[in-house]
């Protein structure tokens, strides 16, 4: 029986989890360590966009990577629970992918910018918000020079955005979280803190007690 009402209460979705923030604040770098440390818990939700892949991006797993035509069709026929243009690129979630996570029984994670978290509010996903700020214009200038990814004209168009982001991301009541990624195990505590708080790992060792239930250690 207490088996039967573990499985059951691991089938109850639970919320999605949204990692907003300016591009180079750090979402990829922290939705990282958060899926590795646990992996069977949080599912990447993979959004589409229009944008080349960079160095070490594979489709599917980064991004679905498509192009303007096919992904501005899927737009229109309603395949999307948001979709943003940025930096002449169309980037998106679709309806599919979020679906792909919450059927494998997974915390599913969105890792959206300003305007899709505007959109996503319109929606039933109900997920919790988290902004991810960095400590300063200055210093993410450094990291995304850094990150060797941006040309003059990609970097400034995304610092130009991340003012107006952050202006919005620390506005009280727009998200439930606010993290300031200034040093990064400190960030990570921080976001586990709230993923914990929140009871989003509840079932995390239930899960694992499971597993030791169905699969006993014969010695
Ligand atoms: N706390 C930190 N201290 C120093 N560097 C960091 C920190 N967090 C992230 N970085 C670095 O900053 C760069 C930007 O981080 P990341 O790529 O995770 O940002 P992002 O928000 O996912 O950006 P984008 O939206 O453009 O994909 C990376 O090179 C990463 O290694």
């Amino acid at each position: 029986m207490l088996q039967f009402i573990r499985k059951m209460s691991n089938k109850i979705q639970q919320r999605p989890l949204i990692l907003c923030g300016p591009s180079g604040s750090g979402k990829s770098t922290l939705l990282g360590k958060l899926m590795k440390e646990f992996p069977n818990r949080f599912g990447f939700c993979v959004s589409h966009t229009t944008r080349k892949p960079r160095p070490g991006e594979s489709n599917g797993k980064h991004y679905h990577f498509t192009s303007r035509e096919e992904m501005s069709n899927a737009i229109k026929n309603g395949e999307f629970i948001e979709s943003a243009e940025f930096s002449g690129n169309i980037y998106g979630t679709s309806k599919k992918a979020v679906d792909c996570v919450l059927s494998d029984g997974k915390i599913c994670i969105l890792d959206i910018d300003v305007q899709g978290v505007k959109q996503v509010r319109n929606t039933d996903l109900n997920p919790w918000y988290v902004f991810l700020k960095p400590p300063s214009l200055e210093e993410l200038e450094k990291r995304l020079k850094a990150r060797k990814t941006e040309t003059d004209a990609s970097l400034k168009l995304r610092l130009d955005v991340a003012s107006k982001e952050i202006e919005y991301g620390v506005q009280p009541g727009n998200f439930d979280l606010v993290v300031i990624n200034d040093d990064l195990e400190h960030a990570y505590e921080q976001l586990k803190e709230f993923v914990d708080k929140n009871r989003i790992l509840e079932t995390d060792s239930a899960l694992q007690e499971e597993k030791e239930i169905e699969d006993p250690i014969i010695g």
